[in-house]
Parts: C-alpha cells; sequence; structure tokens
C-alpha cells in the first residue's frame, strides 16, 4: 500500500492505515504557523439518528453550531479537558470516546488549533443552556451517513428514526466550512484526521481529510 503524505501538522498517534476521502482548495500550499494549542470538541449521537450541537453565544465561532469543547488547561489530559467542557458547556456527562482529530490553521489567530474529536451514544444529567452555548437536537440528515462505498446505497431508515422525529437538520450552512468532510466519518464510525486552513473571514483555503478504509 502506497505511504499517504500527510499534511504538516497532521500526525498518527498509531500506525493505521487510511484512505483520503476529500482535499480541495484554492491554495497551493498550507499556511505556516508557529505554535500549536490543544483543544477537544465532543457530541452526543443517539441512536445513530440525531446529534446534540451547541449555538456558540460568544468567543470563537460566535454564530456557528457545533459540538462541545475548548482548550486543554495545562495539568490536564485530552480526554479530561473533553469531559469537563461537556459539562460546562452542555450540563451533562458522556463516556466520550476519541474518534478523530483535526488540525486547522486560521489565518490571524495566534496559533494552530489541534482538536481531539470524541463522541458518545449516551449521556447522564439535564442538558443546559449556558452563558457560552445553546445546545439542540439535530437529525442526522442521510447526506450525514455517506454510503459505505460508492457502489452501494444508503440505509436511510435512520433519518425515519422515532429518535429523531420532527427534529431539524445539522444546520451545516451556519457551521465550520470543514464539518461536512469529517461528520460523516464520525457518524460512520471510521476514525479519521484532517486538516484545513481558513482565511480571516473563516473562508476555507485547502483542506485534506482521511480515515480508516470503508468496511465493505
Ligand atoms: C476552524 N474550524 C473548526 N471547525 C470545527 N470546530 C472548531 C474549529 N475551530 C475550533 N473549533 C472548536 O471550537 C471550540 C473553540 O473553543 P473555545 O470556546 O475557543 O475554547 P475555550 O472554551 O477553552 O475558550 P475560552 O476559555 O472561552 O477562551 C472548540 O470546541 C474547538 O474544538
Amino acid at each position: 500500500m502506497h505511504t499517504l503524505h500527510l499534511p504538516p501538522g497532521v500526525e498518527l498517534q498509531h500506525n493505521i492505515s487510511l484512505v483520503e476521502t476529500a482535499n480541495g482548495g484554492a491554495s497551493e500550499q498550507w499556511v505556516d504557523y508557529k505554535k500549536v494549542k490543544f483543544y477537544t470538541n465532543a457530541f452526543v449521537i443517539i441512536n445513530d439518528a440525531k446529534v446534540l450541537l451547541g449555538y456558540k453565544k460568544r468567543g470563537f465561532g460566535q454564530g456557528l453550531w457545533n459540538g462541545f469543547g475548548g482548550k486543554v488547561d495545562p495539568g490536564e489530559t485530552s480526554i479530561q479537558a473533553a469531559q469537563r467542557e461537556l459539562e460546562e458547556e452542555a450540563g451533562i456527562n458522556a463516556p466520550l470516546e476519541h474518534c478523530g482529530v483535526l488540525f486547522f490553521v486560521v489565518d490571524g489567530a495566534d496559533a494552530a488549533f489541534n482538536i481531539d474529536v470524541y463522541r458518545a451514544n449516551e449521556y447522564t444529567g439535564t442538558i443546559t443552556e449556558t452563558d457560552e452555548m445553546r445546545p439542540a437536537w439535530f437529525s442526522i440528515q442521510k447526506e450525514m451517513l455517506p454510503p459505505v462505498n460508492s457502489h452501494t446505497t444508503a440505509d436511510c431508515s435512520s433519518t425515519s428514526d422515532k429518535h429523531a422525529e420532527g427534529l431539524p437538520p445539522i444546520p451545516l450552512g451556519q457551521m465550520w466550512a470543514d464539518d461536512e468532510f469529517w461528520m460523516p466519518l464520525m457518524f460512520s464510525g471510521r476514525p479519521f484526521v484532517g486538516r484545513a486552513d481558513f482565511d480571516a473571514d473563516s473562508k476555507m483555503l485547502k483542506w485534506w481529510f482521511a480515515a480508516t478504509p470503508a468496511e465493505s
């Protein structure tokens, strides 16, 4: 198997096999960065039918829907930070499992973002709005659950799942532009990595994503 060329900043913790799932953008070169800061982003996904997102009311990413997360504090592990942020921003606890790593460079930000992405299939506690985030459930539309491979058809049954009845679809138009590339990988349970570079107006300049091969 040929070796994938990983963008700068994307590092693999384990020697896993990966296939490229998307790449594009008008830029030839990845943007340089000087520092890296570590973040988390956590999603609760019920019955592969609905996902909990939060509307960011202030700070970085204001006005966008996203998972719950933030900076890993000194002395904390990534999973500890993910659990703390989920509790602080949504009021809940969940058995989070690591599912991917994203690397973002935003022109003008003082450091690149290295984001550990986590998911859980259940939670405890009461979902609570905070000063920072307004949580809400969204149904996972069938476009976000891609066919396993190009010659098979997606099973669309989950969109009619009772858990998702009456919920709006995931609001991709009010989310970071990278999300459409890796969220389907998260929903289908394929560990993923990727990088995306943005200009100061949050326009995506260049991107690359990869995941473990889909099971056929
Ligand atoms: C550029 N493309 C992107 N696409 C999707 N998600 C992105 C993202 N870039 C950042 N994120 C997430 O945005 C949150 C920021 O966290 P943020 O609120 O700034 O952190 P934290 O709460 O520690 O900050 P303060 O304590 O308020 O400074 C955090 O979940 C991080 O994973």
